[in-house]
């Protein structure tokens, strides 16, 4: 059995509002590691990564990045299971290179990237110039040099190996950057269509063939804001929390599973701690059971 750690990533320099700054350590003080262990999941918190302060936002979120992708990478290597709680979705930069870091010597990784938006801009195309709105473009290998290159090598991610679940907000630019690279994107209409948890099947499908592993990165906007408004950038029209969390549930049989990551919790937002609770049970249904 995989050891699961947590890795809290407490900034939110990445968004234009930083309250999700807040949300690993608002999940921790809510009893996320009790209400997982009551579900037979032991999960130990291993660090909250607070950022160093910086006047450059882009060396403040590479260096805490680089800090984090070390850590990842430290945990694959020893055989556990990292969870990373975001903070803004820029964290993603530093997750996954730690995760490719790891395990680039077996093969690609795959990864579904579970969002409201693209997250794909590079400065050119970004309208609000807000960090959390390129991690993907990063590391599929565009945009701002030391966040594509972190770790010493770029890409980390190869565009047939990545999908997108749940968008319904972007901007010209990324969408054609993606369209240019051929990343499978499952638009909000279709998950409409066909139902989160068959689209949940073809997103492990492209994730995991021809990979070393795979890894799933869920920014909490991709929910319904009417059901969870404890998000960073709200967008109408999402997934419901209860179909997502039975799409998910497929994903805890997976042994080739590398890496989750939960992001864009925002605490001010959030009514009666539903998304909180949300966050902790989407996690539930992902992590395999340790505790039996
Ligand atoms: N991780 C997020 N919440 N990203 C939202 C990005 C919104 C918008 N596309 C932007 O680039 O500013």
């Amino acid at each position: 059995m995989r050891d699961i750690k947590i890795i809290g990533v407490a900034s939110g320099w990445g968004a234009q509002d930083q309250g999700c700054a807040k949300g690993p350590e608002v999940l921790r003080e809510h009893g996320l590691q009790a209400q997982l262990l009551a579900d037979g999941i032991s999960v130990a918190w291993d660090e909250t990564l607070f950022p160093v302060p910086e006047k450059n936002k882009i060396h403040l979120i590479s260096s805490l990045c680089e800090r984090l992708a070390g850590k990842v990478s430290g945990m694959i290597v020893n055989g556990s299971l990292p969870v990373i709680l975001g903070g803004d979705h820029s964290c993603a930069i530093g997750t996954w290179s730690g995760v490719v870091l790891a395990t680039r010597n077996s093969g690609p990784l795959g990864l579904i990237w579970i969002d409201a938006h693209m997250d794909s801009h590079t400065p050119e195309t970004s309208p609000s110039g807000a960090l959390h709105g390129m991690p993907l473009a990063c590391l599929l290998g565009y945009g701002i040099t030391s966040l594509v290159e972190l770790g010493g090598f770029y890409p980390k991610l190869l565009p047939q190996h990545v999908c997108l679940v749940g968008v319904r907000s972007f901007e010209a630019g990324e969408s054609e950057l993606l369209k240019k690279l051929g990343v499978r994107i499952f638009f909000m209409d279709e998950v409409r269509r066909r139902g989160v948890g068959v689209v949940m099947q073809d997103a492990l499908n492209i994730a995991q063939q021809g990979t070393a592993g795979f890894g799933v990165s869920i920014d909490l906007d991709a929910l319904d804001p009417f059901e969870d408004p404890g998000v960073g950038s709200p967008s109408p029209d999402g997934i419901m929390g209860v179909e997502l969390l039975d799409a998910l549930k497929q994903i805890k049989e997976c042994v080739n599973l590398l890496g989750i990551e939960v992001v864009e919790y925002n605490p001010d937002r959030d009514q009666n701690t539903v998304t909180a609770n949300r966050a902790i049970q989407l996690l539930a249904a992902m992590l395999p059971r340790n505790n039996l």
